[in-house]
């Protein structure tokens, strides 16, 4: 490999297909400075801010889902795949790339199928126990699937599969608690509850935290709470009587390292990159799994923490009622938080985005 690498990675829309895919191009580039790396992702969806933020170029194909309903848009939508898929095929030509990654998202089919047509060795990188649309239909186009959870032989094929884990982006573990409560401007003498609702926010998570801004208070909690764009307005008006107390609203964190540093308690929907975190960064957690995502596949990732005793689990039907009961009786309760975190952290997998590395590594040298 005597010319520098030249690396396609498409896919996202949300936090938990960008991230990913951001950690993977991190690692490409600290083992080969000189790699050119392009994204390619769907115009209009979170990757187009996010991917330039994280350092690198993008270039936006006009893809977008299929709609449940019938709509005007899905009649286009074939003459939108044909379009991306002849766009993604052109892009390849220029670009040349040794290797293709999907991380899952619209981006990523015509990107994956553009690169299968023209015999260019591609990778999919799946974050959840159940495998999305894009990439159970592309599992047999691509030459290596990695994984973070045992029996995905159910969507691909069983030789193409490698159990890395989830690749996080290694600047979330380790931030210092210190230097996050100062970044916050947050009091090192109280209790700090982060909530999160995956990188969107979560509507059932913003009603429960505000309802219960005032117990917050009064137990003289902190509050990082992330509500997501929607949210965000509303949520700015209900925290803004309790800032004096240390109780904030952020339409979103950019700098989770710090956010996670700084909580003593993390409530957070179960999105695979979100669970993943949670185990790296060692966090006392409630879950509330989404219940509007395929399969209930939220569930299933946080019952492979609850089963190990490593978070506690509250269902999207019952946080209105019971979340913000649990939450502070477990910030009230530091030998519960300890043994949450030491069993939490046993399921980290700190070397998945390495190991994904690897494996691309490998199929670009044969
Ligand atoms: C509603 C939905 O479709 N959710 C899916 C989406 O979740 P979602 O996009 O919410 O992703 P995850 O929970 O997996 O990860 C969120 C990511 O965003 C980051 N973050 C979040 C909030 C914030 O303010 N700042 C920030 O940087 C987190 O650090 C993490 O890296 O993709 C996941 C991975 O395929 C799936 O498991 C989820 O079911």
């Amino acid at each position: 490999m005597s010319n520098p690498l030249r690396v396609i990675i498409s896919g996202g829309g949300t936090g938990g297909h960008i991230f990913p895919a951001v950690a993977i191009a991190n690692e490409l580039r600290r083992r080969h400075p000189d790699a050119a790396i392009l994204f390619v992702g769907a115009n209009g969806r979170m990757e187009m801010t996010r991917v330039p933020e994280a350092g690198y170029d993008i270039v936006g194909l006009d893809i977008s889902g299929l709609q449940r309903r019938l709509t005007p848009q899905n009649l286009l939508f074939p003459v939108k795949v044909f379009r991306s898929v002849r766009r993604a095929g052109k892009l390849i030509e220029d670009f040349l790339p040794d290797a293709v990654v999907g991380v899952g998202g619209y981006a990523s089919a015509p990107v994956l199928l553009a690169a299968a047509s023209r015999a260019i060795p591609s990778l999919i990188q799946e974050q959840n126990s159940y495998a999305g649309l894009v990439n159970k239909l592309l599992g047999r186009r691509v030459a290596c699937i990695c994984v973070a959870y045992e029996g995905m032989e159910k969507f691909f094929p069983a030789d193409k599969l490698v159990l890395t884990g989830n690749p996080v982006r290694a600047e979330i573990v380790g931030g210092n608690r210190a230097e996050a409560l100062a970044f916050f401007g947050l009091d090192p003498a109280k209790k700090t509850l982060l909530v999160v609702g995956g990188s969107l926010g979560a509507r059932t998570l913003n009603l429960a935290t505000a309802a219960a801004l005032p117990r917050l208070q009064a137990a003289g909690v902190q509050l990082l709470w992330q509500t997501g764009k929607l949210y965000y307005p509303e949520a700015k008006q209900q925290a803004a009587p309790y800032a004096a107390g240390g109780l904030y609203a952020y339409e979103f964190i950019r700098r989770m390292d710090l956010a996670y540093a700084a909580a003593d308690v993390v409530v957070s929907r179960a999105g695979a990159l979100s669970v993943s975190e949670l185990a790296l960064t060692g966090k006392a957690c409630i879950l509330v799994p989404s219940p509007n995502v395929a399969e209930d596949h939220q569930t299933k990732n946080a019952l492979a923490l609850v089963g190990k005793g490593a978070a506690v689990l509250i269902t999207d039907a019952h946080a209105a009622e019971r979340l913000y009961d649990e939450a502070l009786r477990l910030l009230a309760d530091e030998p519960r938080q300890q043994q949450l975190q030491a069993r939490v952290l046993e399921l980290a997998r700190p070397d998945a985005t390495t190991a994904i590395v690897d494996e691309l590594l490998k199929l670009i040298k044969n």
